[in-house]
């Protein structure tokens, strides 16, 4: 909680979930390949019939669901609308929305970004969003204080899955100025610290967390970085299509495994259309993740 409001901040609701539930995020991410594999219209009618199998198959089996933005832009206002309706569903099937959009610009336009994503009675606003720092960790601050006022969170990109991404967040490391991730990991924890000194209640999980990818979890203690002690929570994609197991969690993480929030996109959904066989491969992933917690 913070001082003197009785809402729980995102910190707070994002244990609570991981808690309840399992740390599992079920990615939504309906690729034109996922759609045509269940028999649905590349379409925003087709999206729209994806995404309510997939929120209905995860409600009371996860507590957090991120729908990948950019699949739902390939269809314009259409595919927003889709978009607008899952968020509000998801949520009222008591799951936690991060909209993974990736936004990062000037302050400015940083500013109608956050309004967009984490002001309250927005259309789009879920519990979190993902922001890129590559303009500048402090070019995010409309966010980082709209999300802390409003209760959410943003997932701040650190070090991605993917395997171009050492080439910008590693910078720095060999000449020993101490690399690009550090210092995002760094700006994070910083931030968390501050805003954590103001709570009555105290928090595990601060509202600034960090993607760090399950393929490259290993790097962060080969760059010198203590994920642990930044108290962010660190969504971690790659786990299944991208080839990171649950096992790799557990070791590429060490002492920060606690604070682990790993997402499974379509290593889950190619299990669909059928809603069974989608709920089968969620408890699969859960259980796997209960036994190494
Ligand atoms: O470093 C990153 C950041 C984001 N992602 C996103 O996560 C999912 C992963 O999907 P899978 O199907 O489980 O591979 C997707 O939406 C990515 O855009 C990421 O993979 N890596």
């Amino acid at each position: 909680m913070r001082e003197f409001e009785l809402v729980p901040t995102f910190g707070h609701r994002l244990a609570a979930a991981m808690e309840r539930y399992s740390p599992l995020c079920l990615g939504l991410d309906p690729h034109p390949s996922l759609l045509k594999a269940w028999g649905l219209d590349d379409s925003a009618a087709g999206l729209s019939a994806f995404a309510k199998t997939v929120v209905e198959a995860g409600a009371g089996r996860v507590g957090i669901l991120k729908p990948q933005v950019a699949l739902f832009e390939r269809f314009g206002s259409a595919g927003f609308a889709v978009l607008e309706k899952v968020i509000a569903e998801a949520q009222a099937a008591g799951m936690l929305v991060i909209n993974d959009a990736k936004r990062g610009d000037i302050g400015s336009t940083m500013q109608a970004y956050a309004e967009a994503w984490l002001a309250d009675g927005s259309p789009l606003a879920g519990d979190a969003l993902t922001v890129s720092p590559y303009l500048g960790f402090e070019s995010l601050r409309p966010a980082i204080n709209l999300a802390e006022q409003n209760h959410r969170g943003l997932f701040v990109l650190a070090l991605t899955s993917n395997p171009e991404g050492a080439s910008v967040q590693h910078l720095g490391d060999r000449d020993g100025q101490g690399s690009v991730a550090a210092a995002i990991v760094k700006a994070a924890e910083d931030e968390n610290d501050y805003f954590m000194s103001s709570l009555i209640e105290p928090a595990k999980l601060g509202p600034i967390g960090l993607v760090v990818g399950a393929t490259v979890a290993q790097q962060a203690q080969a760059l010198g970085i203590d994920l642990a002690r930044s108290r962010a929570a660190l969504l971690a994609p790659g786990l299944g299509a991208q080839g990171a197991t649950v096992a790799d969690l557990r070791s590429g993480f060490g002492q920060a495994y606690p604070q682990v929030v790993p997402n499974s996109s379509r290593g889950i959904l190619k299990a669909g259309p059928d809603r069974q066989s989608l709920i089968d491969a969620i408890t699969a992933v859960t259980d796997q993740l209960k036994e190494q917690s």
